[in-house]
């Protein structure tokens, strides 16, 4: 019998091994196998009688790891269908699945205990348990603990070995759902399994009908996974679940250390957790009995996976489901034009919240300002009022840094990024920074091109205004939540935080729009509109709308009415008109969509070529040939980012055909692979809407 076995190695393919057990069947399990000189671990994902490689040359596997299948067959299925349609290799997305310490070989392999708090243990255990770093193998334990505390620990069921069990799930009385809130509940529970747009204005309880889906699950003895799209998003909603269902979720994101992010998915993976909460990676984890999944903010780009490989967790959520056979709901209050489409076909089932949970809908007012201001003066005495009724007032900006531009006004001259060409950032640091490709530079005062004047700054980001506001209002405290300010995790406590603090200028970039439930936040004022409204992106209308829906809704979500101003030197812009109105606003967009032949009428997907510049030259010349039913455009120079000496070309195929756009893919990738210099590599983007 011959193992496909995932394990890290350059072919980003799976290796063939030689079972050493003649009859067990080991799909699932991890095992250690030779590996050049060493040892690895890796994980059985299918098996064949024969094979087609030298025989005599495959190496037996050497243990295995496991009492039971770490990834269940039906996760496994997932993953290969996931492979199939993001034509990624099996290899790689097992490996992004697993936590690296259960591939670590130097991790030593035997069997895995993690801790777990419960009533009734002395303080002596859980003193013990506070200072063991869970997950821990049994012979580490032996190391740490006196071997009869482990042995209590392990009896009593603080220490839990890595097999699964029922836990038993605490009632809780929930809010009552309004009328409205209750029959999207009944329909969602009639017609599930399957795919549910919930399309809920904010703040009309979207997250209050998640938790009785949940509550109803649970009773069925089923896991749930909530998914969002920032890390930032994961403490609130950690917070509310645990306190409206009495129990405790677990989280899964890239910024947990390895052995907590472990420990966590262990509790997933064996039904130890009830509710897991995750960024998009925690859909790889193979939970045990998986019976809904709810993908929140589903119109959010951040559920768009770009490294290693490229992935929508969204719509491989709703893969995920149907392999399950349950349901998957997608929440927003601006949902994307994908899901709405597949909503119109009657691929979705749509269920809507039009009215706020007992507040009102804030009201927008558009605010001329002049070029060189930053806050209209009209704006300045409701702001101070705002605060002197200790209620917080937030000023979004969509931009990080300083100034936005550098440029000289003698020649024209423009601080550029030397190796993507985009604008530099000034920062308050006094250092130019790129923001597409994070790298930072040294300030210059005169202009390098024609030392004839000074640089002028022009453009407010997120610092600017915080200079602004703490000019303006000296007494009042301002914060500023952007990713220079702080990471994501900070932001979301921080946020937290608000709702007890005094009336606060809250100064931010996207970090604030999605989902946040800030009480006392009345005022909002979008210091500029403008520039997504003539973005290159086709997709830049949509992104506005959605951003600047998401900043409304933050405002006014208790009892006293919010107030948006929104400053905008287009006031007449489409996008304005149809703001207050989503029906129509949608019917604008996806008719624009439809006229110039773009998703979700028609099917992309992109290829990347990057590499050194002298080599890949040709690509200028280069015509591919055409397929069926595709439009094929390219290879068309694209931003390089990191490296200075590295180009970047862009094929961009487009189909009404799903099959024929997937197949044209591939055939693609096979005629350009072999004609690639070594130092070239080539990636790929199905599905993918990056703007030409
Ligand atoms: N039935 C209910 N009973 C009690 N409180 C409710 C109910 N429905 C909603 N709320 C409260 O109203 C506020 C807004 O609800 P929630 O945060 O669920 O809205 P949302 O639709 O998720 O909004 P957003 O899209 O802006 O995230 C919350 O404080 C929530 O607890
Ligand atoms: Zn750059």
């Amino acid at each position: 019998m011959y193992l496909q076995i995932a394990i890290k190695n350059f072919s980003q393919q799976t290796l063939t091994y030689r079972s050493h057990m003649a009859t067990q069947n080991l799909i699932g399990y991890r095992v250690i196998v030779p590996f050049g000189k060493t040892e690895k671990i890796g994980l059985v994902v299918g098996t064949e009688p024969n094979t087609s490689l030298d025989a005599d040359k495959i190496k037996r596997v050497l243990k295995t790891l496991d009492q039971s299948p770490l990834v269940l067959l039906e996760h496994l299925q997932f993953l290969t269908r996931l492979s199939q349609y993001y034509k990624v290799s099996l290899n790689q997305l097992v490996l992004a699945a697993l936590p690296s310490t259960l591939l670590d070989p130097e991790y030593p392999c035997d069997q895995i205990y993690y801790g777990r708090h419960h009533p009734g243990q002395t303080a002596a255990q859980i003193k013990a348990l506070n200072a063991l770093e869970t997950p821990i193998t049994f012979t580490d334990l032996q190391l740490v603990l006196r071997p009869s505390m482990a042995q209590t620990l392990i009896q009593q069921g603080s220490l839990m070995p890595c097999k699964g069990e029922k836990k038993p799930v605490t009632h809780t009385e929930l809010p009552t759902l309004t009328d409205a809130q209750k029959s999207v509940f009944d329909a969602i529970q009639q017609q599930a399994p399957g795919p549910h747009l919930l399309w809920g204005i904010t703040g009309s309880g979207k997250t209050e009908v998640y938790i009785h889906l949940i509550q109803e699950a649970l009773k069925r003895h089923k896991q749930c996974l909530i998914m969002v799209p920032e890390i930032a998003l994961t403490p609130q909603i950690h917070q509310k679940i645990a306190q409206r269902l009495a129990l405790d979720p677990v989280s899964l994101h890239s910024l947990q250390p390895p052995r907590k992010r472990t420990s966590y998915w262990m509790k997933a993976r064996h039904g130890d957790a009830h509710v897991v909460i995750g960024t998009r990676s925690a859909l790889l984890c193979p939970i045990d009995r998986l019976g809904l999944i709810i993908v929140d903010e589903e119109h959010s780009d951040a559920y768009r996976q770009e490294t290693p490989f490229f992935f929508s967790a969204r719509d491989a959520a709703i893969l995920k489901a149907a392999i399950l056979n349950i349901p998957v709901i997608l929440g927003s209050a601006t949902p994307s034009l994908e899901t709405l489409h597949n909503a119109q076909q009657n691929r979705y089932h749509l269920h809507e919240l039009l009215c706020r949970y007992n507040a009102s809908k804030p009201s927008i007012s558009l605010v001329t300002v002049e070029k060189d201001q930053y806050i209209a003066n009209r704006l300045i005495p409701i702001v101070t009022q705002a605060l002197a009724n200790d209620t917080h007032v937030m000023l979004y900006i969509g931009k990080r840094g300083y100034s936005r531009l550098l440029r000289c006004h003698h020649c024209g001259y423009q601080a550029c990024c030397p190796a993507c060409e985009r604008p530099l950032i000034k920062h308050q640091t006094g250092r130019m920074h790129c923001h597409n490709c994070d790298s930072s530079h040294p300030s210059i005062t005169d202009c390098p091109s024609c030392q004839q004047a000074e640089l002028s700054q022009y453009g407010a980001g997120s610092q600017k205004i915080v200079e602004i506001a703490e000019a303006l209002w000296p007494n009042h405290p301002t914060l500023r939540v952007d990713t220079d300010a702080m990471n994501k995790l900070d932001a979301g406590n921080v946020l937290q935080s608000l709702n007890t603090a005094p009336a606060t200028i809250i100064v931010g970039t996207q970090m604030l729009t999605k989902g946040h439930d800030i009480e006392r936040l009345n005022t909002v004022i979008v210091v500029s509109a403008d520039h997504m409204l003539f973005s290159p992106d086709f997709r830049g209308e949509e992104k506005l709308y959605a951003e600047l829906t998401q900043v409304i809704g933050r405002s006014g979500r208790r009892q006293t009415p919010g107030v948006t101003y929104i400053q905008t030197q287009h006031s007449k812009h489409p996008l304005f008109e149809h703001l207050n109105h989503r029906k129509t606003m949608y019917d604008y967009l996806l008719h624009k969509r439809q006229e110039f032949m773009l998703p979700p009428y028609q099917y992309m997907a992109c290829i990347f070529i990057h590499g050194p510049e002298a080599k890949l030259k040709y690509l200028n010349h280069m015509r591919l040939s055409q397929y069926d039913l595709c439009q094929i455009i390219g290879p068309v120079p694209y931003p390089a980012g990191k490296k200075k000496t590295h180009v970047c070309y862009k094929v961009m195929i487009s189909s009404e055909c799903r099959t024929a756009r997937g197949q044209c893919y591939l055939q693609i990738l096979k005629a350009l692979s072999p004609q690639l210099p070594k130092t070239a590599t080539l990636t790929g983007q199905i599905d993918s809407h990056l703007s030409p």
